[in-house]
């Protein structure tokens, strides 16, 4: 098996006292993390994140996607729960990597959608792979999952990949003015399962009126 078990220690967030697990993927050279919270190990289905790295909206604050606002609902989801956990998956740019979702974003800059700045750049629509998901789950004792997406690929791919996933919950957070757009493309033709007026979250960093645009 390709994912490696490495090492484990705390992480102290705003919402609560996590378990940081690191592993290895020694074929693709990724390094991928899992944060749990609580005993996720008792056989009860447990609440669970697989969230796709986005350096843009997970760590600079970027308004233009969702990202960000979904990894701090589901982490606050997961410490309210008391247990659950959140798989950070190192696919940046749904898989093309930050340099490449750079050049995406510049065209979309110039008016292609998510999908059309993917192509246009010679690349699938979404190139990730959810293989590395069941054995970091299994790693942890965990076999069924109840996972917050609005993804409905998602939910098949981890299906395929071996992961018991016994319910959909809805993480509908962070519509804003930067992101509509892209909020509806992925609707449209990714297939997500989204209100067009979904609730918001506001961050911290959202409290600013959008300038520009
Ligand atoms: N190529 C590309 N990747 C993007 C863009 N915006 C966000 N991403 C990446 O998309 C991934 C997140 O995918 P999303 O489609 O937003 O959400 P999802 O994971 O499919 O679905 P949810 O579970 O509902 O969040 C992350 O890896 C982001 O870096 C974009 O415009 N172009
Ligand atoms: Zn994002």
């Amino acid at each position: 098996m390709s994912i490696q078990y490495i090492a484990s220690s705390k992480l102290p967030t705003p919402f609560g006292v996590f378990t940081m697990h690191g592993f290895e993927d020694t074929v693709a050279g990724k390094e991928h993390v899992a944060l749990t919270l609580g005993d996720v190990g008792n056989g009860e289905p447990v609440l669970a994140r697989a969230h796709s790295e986005c350096l843009t909206g997970d760590a600079l604050f970027s308004m233009r996607c969702d990202c960000g606002y979904q990894l701090e609902e589901a982490m606050r989801a997961v410490a309210e729960a008391g247990h659950g956990v959140v798989l950070y998956l190192r696919q940046e740019g749904r898989g093309i990597g930050l340099l490449n979702k750079i050049r995406a974003y510049h065209l979309q800059d110039q008016g292609a959608d998510t999908v059309e700045a993917n192509e246009q750049l010679g690349f699938g629509a979404d190139l990730r792979d959810y293989s590395m998901c069941e054995p970091m789950l299994s790693h942890l004792g965990i076999y069924a999952i109840r996972l917050m997406t609005n993804n409905p690929r998602k939910v098949r791919a981890l299906s395929d990949a071996g992961v018991k996933v016994v319910e959909r919950v809805a993480l509908e957070v962070g519509r804003n003015p930067y992101n509509e757009g892209y909020l509806s493309t992925k609707a449209s033709k990714l297939g997500h399962m989204l209100s067009s007026a979904a609730a918001t979250a506001p961050l911290t960093h959202q409290d600013d009126e959008p300038v520009g645009e």
